[in-house]
């Protein structure tokens, strides 16, 4: 029975590659005008389906929360074709006249999307959206946790490409959920590129299938407050960053660290956006139910509003409590809220100065979200800069929500849910994808003429003796220099 199940979810990830990779080759016939009409009827549905696809994935999974999850899949739809609307992705994609070069671009083929159960369906919108505006088919793999909702995304993204004239099979999503047949869509030849959101372990999968792979897998976002800091603004955005979607964001805040002398005004400004601060005793219950034995998050308490996590933990809270923050003096096991939490529960650290502040952001980097993100509420240039040249992060974003500012709904960052770390993070990409990240750029060189090639005087051999003169060195070597060096050599080697 379990095999027979194993064996047709395999085959239904081949038959899904199978009809991509058909759709795909009349796909890439398309003009950039056909492309771009069928990139517009997928924004319609996406924007028409944000509420109901909202409160499918909140049933589903249990995580995060309608308002924001409709934010999110409004934002992958209608924010995202903005963004994509004017990018030229078919044909000459670019001339440059001076280098006497042409730039044309060719989609990669078929894509294995893999979609993580905190972003179930803004991620499939989204990854159909530049898969196909790159002329290039997609087939989900969901988590097993939001089948439903990620296979209805794929499916109103699929009917409006139809809709719009794309060919049949172009997006595809396995019904039939199992990691044999994720590993069969990331292994399957006709597989170009896997973009993979997720888990650590599957995003470690998608980048040893031998595949070009994007992945993006946890961040460990500090949010660092100076002294120069807006407090009010500071307090209001962490607050919100944290609490965007229950905390299921990967750029979302999961700790503060602030420089003593402001430590206590802002956490007054904190408590007043909804902060509650926990006692010892308190950080100790909410960090067991929060955090599981093996050191990672516990999945229950994913994308959770703190009323839940209080009552799972047996504490008491006040009724407007939006996040809960757990005052902290390290990192690493010893303080386990000091890691990835990605719910509604923050880390508190007091710094004695940007300096030590600089070294806290970058043990929490190291902890765990090293090419990820950082958060900065700061308005003094010089430490910004500081920050900017020595963190080991892709997106360095300042006085922003961080898990709005990091996909680029309140900052200039590109809109997206595929946020490249780079190789610190074992990434080819360090920036926030886009359909760009999905084409090959063929260059057409034109010839500029042969350069002129200088006759180069042989260099003196006479290091083989005694340390030359550096200014001996530029000398250019006479015939009568180098006849000496010659007998000399013959004279050592005793020719
Ligand atoms: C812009 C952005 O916000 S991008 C977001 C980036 N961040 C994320 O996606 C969050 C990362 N996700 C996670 O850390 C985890 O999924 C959690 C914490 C949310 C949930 O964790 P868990 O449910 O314990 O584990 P996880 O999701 O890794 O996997 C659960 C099981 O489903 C399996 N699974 C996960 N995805 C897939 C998939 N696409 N296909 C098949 N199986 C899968 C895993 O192999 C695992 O199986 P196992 O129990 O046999 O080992």
């Amino acid at each position: 029975m379990e095999l027979d199940r194993d064996l047709c979810s395999l085959q239904e990830a081949r038959n899904l590659v199978r009809d991509a990779r058909k759709a795909q080759e009349a796909l890439m016939n398309f003009t950039q005008e056909q492309v771009d009409k069928i990139i517009d009827m997928m924004r319609e549905a996406g924007e028409a389906n944000a509420a109901r696809l909202a409160m499918m994935a909140v049933s589903e999974t249990g995580m995060g929360n309608y308002n924001d999850k409709c934010f999110k899949n409004y934002f992958a739809s209608r924010t995202l074709y903005d963004f994509i609307k004017p990018m030229k992705t078919v044909g000459i994609i670019r001339e440059d006249h001076d280098r006497k070069l042409w730039e044309i671009a060719e989609p990669v083929g078929v894509i294995a999307g893999i979609i993580p159960t905190t972003n179930p369906t803004s991620t499939v919108i989204y990854k159909a959206m530049i898969a196909l505006k790159s002329r290039n088919a997609i087939v989900f793999s969901p988590h097993p946790g939001a089948v439903r909702c990620t296979n209805e995304a794929a499916k109103i993204m699929h009917q409006a490409a139809i809709a719009a004239g794309a060919p049949e099979g172009v997006i595809g999503c396995i019904t039939n959920v199992s990691m044999g047949a994720t590993n069969e869509l990331m292994k399957h030849p006709s597989v170009a590129m896997i973009l993979a959101t997720g888990g650590s372990p599957l995003v470690k999968a998608a980048y040893s299938s031998g595949k070009p792979a994007l992945g993006v897998g946890p961040g460990n976002v500090p949010a660092f407050v100076e002294r120069s800091a807006d407090l009010p603004k500071a307090a209001e955005y962490i607050v919100l960053g944290k609490t965007f979607d229950n905390g299921t964001i990967c750029a979302s805040e999961q700790a503060v660290v602030v420089e003593e002398c402001i430590a206590d005004e802002l956490i007054s400004h904190l408590k007043r956006q909804g902060a509650h601060f926990l006692d010892p005793e308190e950080v100790n219950k909410v960090s067991n139910v929060v955090m599981s034995a093996n050191g990672g998050v516990n999945p229950k308490v994913v994308g959770k509003e703190p009323k839940f996590i209080a009552q799972l933990a047996g504490i008491v809270i006040p009724d407007q409590t939006k996040c809960l923050v757990a005052p902290l003096s390290g990192v690493g096991p010893q303080w386990p809220l000091s890691y990835e939490k990605l719910t509604t529960v923050l880390g508190f650290y007091r710094v004695a100065d940007w300096h030590e502040g600089c070294e806290r952001c970058f043990q929490l980097l190291e902890a765990g979200g090293v090419g990820h993100s950082l958060a900065m509420h700061c308005n003094n240039q010089e430490v910004i800069r500081e920050f900017a040249l020595k963190k080991p992060v892709n997106r360095l974003l300042i006085n922003t929500p961080a898990s709005m500012g990091g996909v680029g709904a309140s900052t200039g960052l590109s809109p997206s849910f595929t946020l490249g770390c780079g190789t610190w993070a074992g990434s080819s990409v360090s920036e926030n994808v886009t359909p760009l990240h999905l084409i090959n750029i063929k260059r057409v060189a034109w010839h500029q003429g042969i350069p002129e090639r200088k006759t180069m005087q042989p260099m003196g051999v006479a290091g083989i003796w005694e340390k030359p003169q550096a200014q001996q060195l530029n000398q250019q070597v006479d015939a009568r220099l180098l006849k000496e060096i010659i007998d000399k050599v013959l004279q050592h080697l005793n020719v």
